[in-house]
């Protein structure tokens, strides 16, 4: 399943304060035992360009990262539990969702959850690529209570349709608090939300709060103004705890957010 180069030990050392704790009995958020460990751990991750483009175009897929991030970004999903994105990713990426680490087997896989509040996955046939390869789990696909999933099935081949309300005030959104805890009462116990623009703008702008590291690979290249930024509609307090490294032609900034 390997598809990546194994990163150095130096590498690993610079990524390990930044991953989900990995004792089952610890207390997963870094706030300390209580009421917060009722969410899961969440690494914040992407690759930006200098210009902090996520991609060219809406709904078009751009390779930023090199091989040596690449590495690193499925070292990050061996790590977790689940990948989240928003269906918008889903659609335009096509994403494997699968870990394509050195040595990664397939009950070392992370659970990938789409977020699809109007159940759009689908409906224009598309295909959970790895699942039927046995190279990745069956996505979840979080879509708003009463929304009818693909044919009205409310259940697409490889995936497991999940229902969750939407608020009322904003559309179809989901709180992403909710989110979070329907992810926890199912076990999962770290997440690595992965993209794309609107969920890493909305979490970055209105919940920080649920974000405990972030991880940014920053690509040598300009995306130019008609290119998807990461950029969120408030300004957002410098990060703590930073660290930064090169990997291959890339940068990787680490931190956290103030609280
Ligand atoms: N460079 C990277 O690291 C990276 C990572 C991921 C995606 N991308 C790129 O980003 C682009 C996609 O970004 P996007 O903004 O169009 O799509 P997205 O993946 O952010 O998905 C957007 C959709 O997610 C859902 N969503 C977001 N917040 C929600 C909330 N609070 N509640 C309920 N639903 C919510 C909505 O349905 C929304 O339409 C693509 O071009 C993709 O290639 C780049
Ligand atoms: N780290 C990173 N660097 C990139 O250059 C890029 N385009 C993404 N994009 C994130 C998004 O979630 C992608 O869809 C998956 O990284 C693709 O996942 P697969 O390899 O198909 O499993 N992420």
């Amino acid at each position: 399943m390997s598809e990546t180069l194994a990163l150095s030990s130096e590498d690993l050392a610079f990524l390990g304060p930044y991953l989900p704790p990995s004792s089952l009995d610890s207390p997963q958020h870094p706030d300390g035992p209580g009421a917060a460990c009722k969410l899961p751990f969440t690494t914040l991750t992407y690759a930006c360009s200098l210009d902090g483009r996520i991609s060219l175009a809406p709904g078009t897929r751009t390779a930023l990262s090199g091989p040596e991030s690449k590495s690193l970004t499925h070292y990050l999903r061996l790590h977790h539990d689940a990948i989240l994105i928003g269906v918008g990713t889903a659609i335009a990426d096509n994403p494997g969702l699968n870990c394509r680490y050195p040595g990664a087997t397939l009950e070392a896989q992370p659970r990938p959850v789409i977020v699809d509040p109007k159940a759009r996955w689908g409906r224009h046939g598309e295909v959970v690529r790895l699942v039927g390869e046995g190279k990745g789990l069956e996505p979840w696909v979080l879509v708003g209570e009463g929304v009818e999933a693909v044919a009205g099935s409310g259940k697409l081949e490889g995936v497991e349709v999940l229902e969750l309300k939407t608020t009322e005030s904003q559309g179809a959104r989901f709180a992403w608090r909710e989110v979070f805890e329907m992810l926890a009462k199912r076990g999962v116990r770290n997440v690595m939300i992965e993209g794309g623009a609107s969920v890493i703008n909305d979490l970055l702008a209105n919940e920080r709060d649920i974000i405990d590291s972030v991880i940014v690979t920053v690509a040598p290249a300009w995306l130019g103004e008609g290119a998807v930024a990461a950029s969120p509609a408030k300004s957002v307090a410098a990060m703590t705890d930073v660290k930064w490294r090169q990997f291959g032609a890339d940068a990787v900034v680490c931190g956290r957010l103030p609280r």
